[in-house]
């Protein structure tokens, strides 16, 4: 679904994406791991072009190659975004929240898909409330459904979980999981937290310094690999 060839990203001086080389099947969620400032964030960054990368390619399945396309043109060609941190509008209410992810549709669909709030109740019963007086789980699941207003083919979900008390992180590993079983979605996790991993991911990739140490299935991530480059 997503291909990743040679792909090398820049800060200033600072090499900080080497030579990285990733598949993501259609239909399955990949788990991007490792420590804190290996890479992980920058690598969403690139593949939804909010850095640039310095050569290598990113490819959809229907050949468009991602590096050359804008951020808007990535999310039209089905490219879901949950960044670190959720970044919401605060003074939006929730439903104008949503409607900023209308904009960029294809169909010029004018409302909310309703399956958002089917997925999402808590979005409906708040929408008329803002962003700012939400709760950080509820929060978290506005970021969500409004990544999924474009009705995205790929979604990256970048630490989901982070800061959120755990029967709301159940609830959005269970929303992953009917979307990749119900709508077929993929899905890319950036997720440190090793039980939701493995859960909801079926494959891994490890990284370390901005260089890819492991990918393999989820049940071939062992304790020495946790050892040498997850636990702290
Ligand atoms: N805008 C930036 N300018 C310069 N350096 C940056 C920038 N953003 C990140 N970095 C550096 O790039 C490296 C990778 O950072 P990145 O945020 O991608 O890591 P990460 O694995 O997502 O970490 P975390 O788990 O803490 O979010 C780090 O050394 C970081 O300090």
């Amino acid at each position: 679904m997503l291909n990743i060839e040679q792909l090398n990203q820049f800060y200033g001086e600072s090499h900080t994406l080497w030579d990285l080389n990733l598949e993501i099947p259609k239909g399955q969620c990949l788990c991007v791991m490792g420590r804190n400032g290996v890479g992980k964030t920058t690598l969403m960054k690139c593949i939804m072009g909010e850095e640039s990368v310095k050569s290598g390619s990113i490819k959809l399945e229907d050949g468009a190659e991602l590096t050359k396309l804008s951020i808007e043109q990535r999310s039209r060609h089905g490219i879901g975004y949950v960044p670190q941190g959720r970044q919401i509008f605060p003074m939006l209410t929730v439903e104008e929240n949503l409607r900023t992810g209308l904009a960029v549709r294809k169909d010029g669909l004018k409302t909310i898909p309703e399956r958002i709030y089917e997925l999402f109740p808590v979005l409906k019963e708040m929408k008329n409330r803002r962003g700012g007086d939400l709760s950080g789980g509820q929060q978290q699941q506005l970021a969500i459904g409004r990544a999924l207003v474009i009705e995205p083919r790929l979604l990256i979900l970048d630490e989901p979980g982070e800061g959120i008390q755990p029967n709301i992180v159940a609830q959005i590993g269970e929303v992953i999981r009917r979307l990749m079983e119900e709508d077929g979605l993929t899905v890319i996790l950036v997720e440190q937290k090793l039980p939701f991993a493995r859960k909801y991911a079926d494959s891994f990739a490890i990284l370390d310094r901005g260089r890819i140490m492991a990918a393999d299935s989820m049940d071939k991530l062992s304790d020495e690999l946790i050892r040498q480059y997850l636990a702290v």
